[in-house]
């Protein structure tokens, strides 16, 4: 892979018509971003092209029914939060939620972490208001600081150079600890048995037992242990802010095709997936597997179009709608798009985001989620796709391996009056470590029934 902007990069970049971008910063500093971009523009990629590659066939097997996605990991990094034990617990989290899941689905799981790269967030406002004090709106760490100050809130374009750094040394703890032996099966297992040792966590003992006699049953039948001591992770990222993303992309030496190297699979956002923006237009042009997130207000013309733009010859793994309707639109909003994109030809796999429909602000002013309607979402997903007789390929969630509390509910039983325990996120509410298992567990309870 090149790592300089060749003759076939620059042709992109000049080709790039300057379409509306929305949700962008706007830099005050124009030389400051110049500097920064061209300094991005040097770096090695984070990825290798062949490893998207990789992630578009699994991507393809999912959207068959012959694997399942699990995405996970927080709504937005932080450059103090990339510590060493973070990490760990969202790796070992995600590797938890993935080994009931495979059980449940009796298919591979494709582990992808909202890691290494999610540090930047679309807003609904550009401003926000404490007491009688309107700053800025935070723009995730890659852009300004969340603390409640002018100086903090100003956009800084070196913490593009920051952000790159960051998840270079995030990608390189998970590869660690995903080929190191960390992510042994046996060990994952042995964790999730101290999951259902708690009391609380009762009702999910007989699937747990079922999985320690199927790892019995493999072992008696000589299963090569040894051989599932690693495991394919890969990263993920909304590919929202273009002066990271473009500076990133770069021509695959093999192929001659272009990638955006910031991460495996990008996705697009809700309020950026518009037709005639620069987002599409972005990941058009480039080869890795795209996720687009998909609301209850879309419309299915829009949809089919895009498929169009983004993935003209419908190759298998390329295209992703994460849909995000909400618990109690999922069923009515989500058939007849399934519908429709399925009649159209399309071959798009089709993942649940069960969070970001399911947004609320608490009696005590939290911007917080409730268990229940997470749940509710991804079992009105298996609903609509087992009465059209379409793939439920996976699950996007917004999760952290932290004792944190922010999402009501689940089997700990979290109040509005406990969120001001633990309330660490710096964007939206994610399950803790105990949600995001209790979650493993139905899931792989409505896949084996499926
Ligand atoms: O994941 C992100 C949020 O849903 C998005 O940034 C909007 O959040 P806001 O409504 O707090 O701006
Ligand atoms: C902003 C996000 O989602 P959406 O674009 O679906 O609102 C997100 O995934 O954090
Ligand atoms: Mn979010």
């Amino acid at each position: 892979m090149s790592t300089t902007i060749g003759p076939d990069l620059s042709t992109f970049l000049e080709a790039t018509p300057d379409l509306p971008a929305a949700q962008q910063p706007v830099w005050p500093d124009p030389a400051a971003l110049e500097s920064a971009v061209a300094e991005l523009s040097t770096y090695p990629p984070l990825v290798f092209a062949g490893e998207c590659d990789v992630l578009r066939d699994r991507m393809a097997s999912a959207g068959a029914g012959e694997a399942f996605v699990l995405q996970g990991g927080d709504c937005a990094e932080t450059f103090a939060g990339a510590t060493a034990d973070n990490i760990k617990n969202r790796i070992k989290t995600i590797l938890q939620m993935a080994a009931v899941l495979t059980y449940g689905a009796s298919v591979p799981v494709v582990k992808v972490g909202r890691m290494a790269g999610q540090f930047a967030k679309p807003r609904s406002s550009n401003s926000e208001t404490r007491e009688d004090v309107t700053l800025p709106a935070y723009r995730g760490d890659m852009v300004n600081d969340f603390e409640f100050t002018p100086e903090a809130r100003h956009p800084n374009p070196q913490r593009l150079v920051r952000a790159y750094h960051a998840s270079s040394a995030t990608l390189n703890l998970v590869r660690a600890f995903t080929t190191g032996g960390f992510a042994d099966l046996r060990h994952v297992h042995d964790w999730n048995r101290g999951f259902v040792a708690n009391a609380a966590n009762q009702r999910y003992e007989k699937l747990a037992r079922d999985i320690d006699k199927a790892m019995k049953f493999m072992a008696a039948c000589g299963a090569d242990f040894e051989a599932m001591r690693t495991t394919e992770f890969f990263a993920a990222h909304e590919a929202l802010i273009l002066d990271y993303e473009r500076p990133l992309t770069r021509v695959d030496s093999r192929t001659g095709n272009l990638y955006d190297t910031s991460g495996h699979f990008i996705w697009i956002g809700e309020r950026t997936r518009d037709l005639g923006g620069a987002h599409l237009d972005f990941v058009s042009r480039i080869h890795n597997p795209i996720g687009v997130k998909v609301s209850a207000k879309a419309q299915v013309d829009d949809l089919l179009r895009m498929i169009d733009l983004v993935d003209p010859e419908r190759t298998p793994g390329r295209l992703t709608f994460i849909t995000r309707m909400g618990a109690g639109q999922v069923r009515e909003a989500l058939a007849p798009i399934v519908e429709k994109v399925t009649a159209s030809g399309a071959a798009v796999t089709w993942i649940c985001d069960p969070m970001h429909g399911n947004t609320f602000e608490s009696a005590s002013g939290y911007k917080t989620r409730d268990f229940e309607d997470v749940v509710e979402e991804v079992r009105g997903f298996f609903e609509v796709h087992q009465g059209l007789g379409t793939v439920p390929g996976g699950i996007h969630v917004e999760l952290t391996g932290n004792d944190v509390t922010e999402c009501i509910g689940g089997s700990e039983k979290i109040l509005d009056a406990d969120l001001n325990k633990r309330y660490e996120t710096v964007c939206d509410p994610r399950l803790n470590h105990q949600q995001s298992l209790e979650l493993a567990f139905l899931v792989a309870e409505m896949l084996s029934r499926d």
